[in-house]
């Protein structure tokens, strides 16, 4: 069934489940649900254990196990320099992490691109060891609508990622602005038509000018979840990275589209050095940090002559 279709066949449904669990693991209800009521559908990538609890705390709705994580927490210069295995352990850690965002992840660099058969081995790995629940694949060209059609018919939701896709970053000059020119803003347009018609659940604008984004969202029946898009879209994303401020300053460079929501990185380097000067000016440990001996252990203890 198509997403579309899929929204609309309980749309005017009462809510399926509340007396349930407490606080369950979202899901496309979920996502449709708010999409349908106009609501921002948030989502932030999340890395490991730590940023994976910190999404289920804020009640973050999607949480995207983003392959931008090559770049902010690993060290690579690019995310198609991410080895798989590194991937789903980081996956793996955030899926431990949060058990009630809707978990996806990206398909990396060099995993899907042979097409179905390897598509498919590497989402059913994501799944069934990574535990996410819906995959996201750069791109909207027509080699990947069948396979994208066969995912679904798994079962497992497929995000769709147009614009500015980081994998193509060698051939589109960089992390540049796309579509906009009429032939570039209509490419764009007709890889999101074809994304709806393959079934996706919801699609990534990533760095594409705010009235393109807003016409493209009123012109689908599936979410939009904007990245340097503007606000004319159904949700938006960021990398937790960029909006904690977590990257060091002076070799990361914020795109125009972050806000910054904290200084992470700049609070964690003045607390060790605060740490520091505790230790060399004594401060730290002081006797409260420790642990107090039974009565008559250290007489004993003398007495033995060791
Ligand atoms: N930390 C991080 N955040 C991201 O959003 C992100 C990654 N890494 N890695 C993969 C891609 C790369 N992304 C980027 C990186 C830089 C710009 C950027 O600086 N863009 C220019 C556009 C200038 C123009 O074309 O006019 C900018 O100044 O905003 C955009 C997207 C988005 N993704
Ligand atoms: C920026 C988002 C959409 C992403 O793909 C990532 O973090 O890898
Ligand atoms: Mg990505």
């Amino acid at each position: 069934m198509s997403f579309v279709r899929f929204i609309r066949s309980f749309s005017s449904a009462p809510s399926l489940r509340s007396a349930h669990a407490s606080n369950p693991r979202k899901t496309l209800l979920d996502i449709a649900s708010r999409y349908n009521q106009n609501q921002a559908i948030s989502m932030v990538t999340a890395h490991d254990f730590i940023t994976g609890r910190m999404l289920e705390k804020a009640n973050i709705d999607i949480a995207l196990v983003g392959d931008s994580l090559a770049m902010t927490t690993l060290g690579y210069k690019d995310t198609n320099e991410l080895p798989f295995e590194e991937f789903l352990y980081h996956v793996r850690s955030v899926a431990r992490g949060n058990a009630t965002s809707f978990l996806v992840a990206d398909l990396p660099f060099g995993t899907f691109e042979r097409l179905t058969d390897q598509a498919v081995d590497t989402c059913v790995r994501l799944v069934k060891e990574g535990g996410v629940q819906g995959i996201k694949v750069e791109g909207g060209n027509p080699e990947i609508l069948p396979t994208i059609r066969k995912l679904n018919s798994m079962g497992i939701p497929i995000m769709g990622h147009v614009g500015l896709t980081p994998q193509r970053h060698n051939s589109l000059g960089g992390f540049k602005l796309q579509g906009n020119s009429v032939e570039t803003a209509a490419q764009i347009y007709r890889e999101v038509r074809a994304l709806q018609e393959a079934g996706v659940f919801a699609i990534v604008l990533e760095c594409i000018p705010n009235r393109l984004a807003e016409f493209i969202t009123a012109n689908i029946q599936v979410p939009t979840i904007g990245i340097g898009a503007g606000p004319g879209v159904s949700g938006q994303v960021l990398v937790i990275a960029d909006m904690l401020g977590m990257c060091d300053p002076d070799d990361s460079h914020m795109a125009k589209f972050v806000k910054g929501y904290d200084g992470f990185f700049k609070r964690g380097v003045e607390g060790l050095k605060t740490y520091k000067s505790d230790l060399e000016e004594k401060k730290f440990p002081t006797e409260e940090h420790g642990y107090k001996i039974k009565k008559g252990i250290m007489d004993e203890l003398r007495k033995l002559n060791l």
